[in-house]
């Protein structure tokens, strides 16, 4: 499906992206986590054709994307700020939406437009963020294209209109299972969708992991300094504070039932990071 090998990216002097190599060959939905300029839209960018990598190389359904139209029927990128026109309808987006996509799905747009409560004759230029956001949903599922690149795309839904987007992206998904790629800063808002997810951090990719897997890591431990220090011994801590003797760290491990009963053995509590916490901690230089 789609495949990064040593890909590295400069806009003039600056480095964006810095060897980044990234892999998968399954039909799946995954995210893409990473901080505010860590590099998500530019590794989409280049995902989707519309850079060209410095060096390395990328495939995506076997082809390169740059300047590839032919291998650009069969991928579609809404971009975070979709540059649709002044002076379209979500009707135009839905016509142009079938006119670029071979595999375009009439019935899912409409369903979708239905689904959202989109005025179809409205100018989009008109319409609220979370309603922007959401003709680039319907645009992007109901393209049906084999690689399905969106940026951002919970951003500006409210709570009830997530809830509509995980049906309908599921829904869709479970239809034609195709590789859909979710970029967000809000680990939360997609954790629940995503088979895998990528962390970007200082230009390249540090872990593309089963959703499962990365949700274990991240331990918190609390309790009287020397306790704690004694306790964690060589485990790297990724995050530190203090109240008094008291200090409340965390550490880079898996959480498990034997971490528990030692902790509790020497009166350290103890609990899992939330997964969000757990990747700002190991996205920022510093405590160590
Ligand atoms: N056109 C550009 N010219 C120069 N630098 C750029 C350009 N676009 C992005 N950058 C820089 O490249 C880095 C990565 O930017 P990018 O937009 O890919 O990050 P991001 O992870 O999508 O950020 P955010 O979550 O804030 O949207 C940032 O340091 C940004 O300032």
């Amino acid at each position: 499906m789609i495949k990064m090998q040593n890909v590295s990216f400069q806009y003039g002097d600056f480095t964006a992206l810095d060897s980044v190599s990234l892999h998968e060959k399954e039909p799946i939905i995954a995210g893409l986590w990473g901080r505010n300029g860590a590099g998500k839209t530019t590794l989409m960018k280049l995902l989707s054709g519309l850079e060209k990598p410095t060096s390395g190389d990328i495939l995506v359904n076997t082809t390169s994307p740059y300047n590839n139209s032919e291998a650009m029927k069969h991928v579609t990128y809404m971009q975070e700020n979709h540059p649709f026109s002044q002076h379209w309808s979500v009707n135009d987006a839905l016509r142009f939406g079938a006119y670029f996509n071979p595999q375009w799905d009439q019935s899912w747009a409409e369903y979708l437009v239905e689904l959202f409560e989109l005025p179809g004759k409205k100018k989009i230029n008109k319409f609220s963020k979370g309603m922007q956001t959401m003709v680039k949903i319907v645009i992007g599922l109901a393209s049906k294209a084999p690689v399905t690149i969106m940026d951002e795309p919970t951003n500006g839904l409210d709570a009830h209109m997530r809830k509509k987007f995980y049906q309908a992206l599921l829904e869709s998904y479970e239809d034609d299972p195709r590789f859909i790629f979710l970029s967000t800063h809000h680990i939360d808002e997609i954790e629940s969708l995503c088979e895998k997810i990528a962390v970007i951090h200082a230009k390249t990719i540090i872990r593309y992991e089963e959703t499962d897997q990365l949700k274990q890591q991240g331990i918190l431990l609390s309790g009287e300094e020397s306790l704690v220090r004694d306790f964690i011994k060589s485990s790297i801590i990724i995050e530190e504070r203090r109240l008094g003797k008291q200090i409340s760290v965390m550490i880079d491990q898996r959480y498990t039932e034997e971490w528990e009963q030692l902790a509790n053995q020497k009166g350290v509590s103890i609990e899992k990071a939330p997964l969000q916490d757990y990747l700002v901690s190991v996205t920022t230089e510093g405590v160590r």
